[in-house]
């Protein structure tokens, strides 16, 4: 814990006697939208000075010094221009628990969300928020997800108090100067305001120190989807605090996009070169912590062919004007799961975060560098751990946080495809479904249709991860990855995919996959080795998309014969092989009993499509 060592009391002077409080004359815009709003906030958070951040190098460092002296941040030597956060150790994931959904109505929101009364919340907010900025200083912090001015672009200005999320946001999004120019009267922008929830001065004027990590036990993650606005309070990890990411690019563009005929979706975006230089774009969806940074960055074993990276978290997906669905990866950077991510799993994220990266909750080697588990096969004898504790490999506890991240800018990966930038986007030819399953759900398998493809992507159940809060490991329904994600009624949404789907010409529509790399054999152990030998499932999805590669129908879909799989090279045991696609009527039965059961939820707003879909695969198993 470091102690602030400005002096406060200058400060809090200017702040009793001057009445508009935090000068708003010198800010680099004339938006009198925006600055009203930065000025209400103001009023009400109370900071001792405002902040307007251009997005500049010179910004960067000046920020980062200042948490390297407030002991927020901690230089690794080894990797110039990067640092190590540590969290407090109740502030390691997003928290589902107290995200909620602000719609008019509860059945706006939908059953999958936690919905609050608008006037309510704004109510209860406005409290919290009081002063909640005493003694800080509150950064403005302009932004555009996407290339500022794109047509699939849109733009926000966050408020905050945590400079760590400025820098973060500076990595993840296009941020400052340029997005606030961008920002006219009568352009729309998304109003975030993000606050760590621990002034530092109370209402009588007595201060107390600063810890490295400020946070508060009672967090607010609050979307207004109505209005189009964001209000985080007492967070500052990830999802949390870089408003841009989940809250803005996902919650609030999923109600934009429902009203406008789009999709904003929790996928990674590839660029595919086959040998023969065709060039295929795959998007897909899978929950935290479920292999999206890993296929995005996914370097091919089978000779030939290339990947790149587009996106490995969030795609917005627009039907173009001619008939093809065009996506865009609106981050500008990466904030990726630092365990399991090593040399022999992904060696272009371990290129990329080389230098200027940004690490939270990972482990510190007693030469300067990061570690943590998956990094290396060794395991360093002697490292501080993610609490800043000693460790050793006899300690019981894990060195990093298993939700220990990276944050890194795009540019800087090394697979990053020339299109990366195009703010017209890419047009997608497949969308992939996927999940931690370790039993039932095969290696890979081809819907018949959108509709078929609609429900794939609707039941989709994975393992917990340590992505959020909750016990790991525990199956659970995340349709479309989106269960954390979507900004309003999940039925609604699975409607709207239907109905974005049939405005698609039939030969621009993608075709749909659903994929599993984590199904285990009786022993426990991974059947299929996953990574790059995720390429040879790539090779099948595109050489359908083609229409070169064979399939055969079984209950669940079609998937690849025994000759469409490229397994040249690749040593896996037959038996293995047959279990990655075996289908057990038993179990199949039991998950659809299951299916239909989480499907009543829904009510009347569920599509008929779904238990459509569903009896038709009833009425394909076998009698078991
Ligand atoms: N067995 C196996 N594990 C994998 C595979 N791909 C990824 N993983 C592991 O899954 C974990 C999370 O992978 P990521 O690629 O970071 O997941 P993500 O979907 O990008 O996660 P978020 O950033 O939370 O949305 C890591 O520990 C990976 O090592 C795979 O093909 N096989
Ligand atoms: O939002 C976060 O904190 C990290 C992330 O990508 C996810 O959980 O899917
Ligand atoms: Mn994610």
């Amino acid at each position: 814990m470091a102690e602030r060592t400005t002096a406060r009391t200058d400060r809090e002077q200017s702040f009793e006697d001057s009445s508009d409080r935090p000068t708003l004359s010198a800010a680099p815009t004339s938006n009198r939208r925006l600055l009203a709003w930065v000025s209400d906030v103001a009023r009400l958070t109370q900071p001792d000075q405002v902040v307007w951040c251009d997005g500049s190098q010179e910004e960067f460092d000046r920020l980062t010094a200042e948490m390297v002296a407030a002991g927020t941040l901690i230089p690794v030597p080894k990797r110039p221009g990067s640092f190590l956060a540590r969290s407090s150790s109740s502030d390691v994931a997003r928290v589902e628990s107290r995200t909620f959904i602000a719609a008019a109505t509860q059945e706006e929101a939908g059953p999958t969300n936690n919905w609050r009364e608008p006037n309510a919340l704004r109510e209860e907010l406005n409290g919290v928020f009081s002063g909640s900025m005493r003694g800080r200083t509150m950064y403005v912090v302009p932004f555009s997800m996407g290339p500022v001015g794109g047509p699939i672009s849109q733009l926000g200005v966050q408020l905050t108090d945590s400079p760590y999320a400025v820098v973060s946001m500076r990595i993840m999004t296009r941020m400052g100067q340029a997005a606030l120019d961008a920002i006219t009267e009568d352009t729309a922008w998304v109003p975030a305001l993000h606050s760590v929830g621990y002034p530092l001065v109370d209402t009588l004027g007595r201060s107390r120190p600063d810890m490295a990590w400020p946070c508060n036990e009672h967090k607010y993650i609050a979307h207004f989807p109505d209005t189009r606005e964001i209000m985080s309070f007492g967070s500052g990890y990830g999802g949390n605090a870089l408003l841009g990411k989940k809250c803005f690019a996902l919650r609030i563009a999923s109600v934009m996009a429902r009203s406008e005929g789009w999709l904003a979706e929790h996928m990674l975006i590839i660029k595919v070169t086959s040998p023969e230089g065709r060039v295929h774009h795959l998007a897909a969806a899978f929950p935290s912590a479920c292999g999206k940074t890993n296929l995005a960055m996914l370097q091919p074993t089978i000779p030939g062919w290339k990947v790149e990276t587009i996106g490995d978290d969030i795609a917005w997906m627009r039907p173009g004007p001619d008939g093809t669905l065009r996506a865009i990866n609106p981050e500008a950077g990466f904030f990726g799961v630092a365990p399991g991510t090593g040399w022999s799993t992904n060696p272009t994220a371990m290129q990329m975060i080389g230098e200027n990266t940004i690490f939270t909750n990972v482990a510190l080697t007693d030469d300067g560098d990061v570690w943590w588990e998956g990094m290396t096969d060794e395991v360093p004898e002697h490292l501080t751990d993610w609490r800043g504790n000693d460790w050793t490999p006899e300690s019981g506890t894990t060195a990093a946080h298993p939700n220990g991240r990276f944050t890194v800018s795009a540019a800087q990966c090394p697979s990053i495809a020339d299109d990366f930038d195009a703010p017209e986007g890419v047009v997608i030819d497949a969308v992939l479904f996927g999940g931690r399953r370790r039993s039932n759900v095969p290696l890979v398998l081809e819907a018949r249709d959108w509709e078929h493809g609609v429900y794939l992507g609707a039941t989709i159940s994975s393992e917990q991860t340590a992505a959020a809060e909750g016990t790991v490991g525990e199956l659970r329904h995340d349709p479309f990855a989106m269960l954390p994600f979507a900004g309003y009624n999940m039925a609604d949404y699975f409607a709207h995919w239907l109905s974005v789907g049939s405005s698609l010409p039939d030969d621009k529509r993608p075709k749909v996959f659903g994929v599993n790399w984590f199904r285990r054999g009786d022993d426990g152990r991974f059947l299929w080795p996953g990574f790059g030998e995720n390429s040879r499932v790539v090779e099948w999805i595109c050489r359908r998309v083609e229409g070169s590669a064979g399939a055969e129908e079984i209950p669940l879909g079609l998937v690849p014969g025994v000759d469409a799989l490229n397994l040249e090279g690749l040593d896996v045991p037959v038996g293995d092989l047959e279990e990655l696609f075996s289908v057990d009527p038993t179990s199949w039965n039991a998950e659809l009993d299951q299916l239909e059961q989480w499907f009543t939820t829904f009510g009347e707003r569920l599509p008929a499509e779904l238990p459509t879909q569903l009896q038709t695969l009833r009425d394909r198993l076998p009698r078991g």
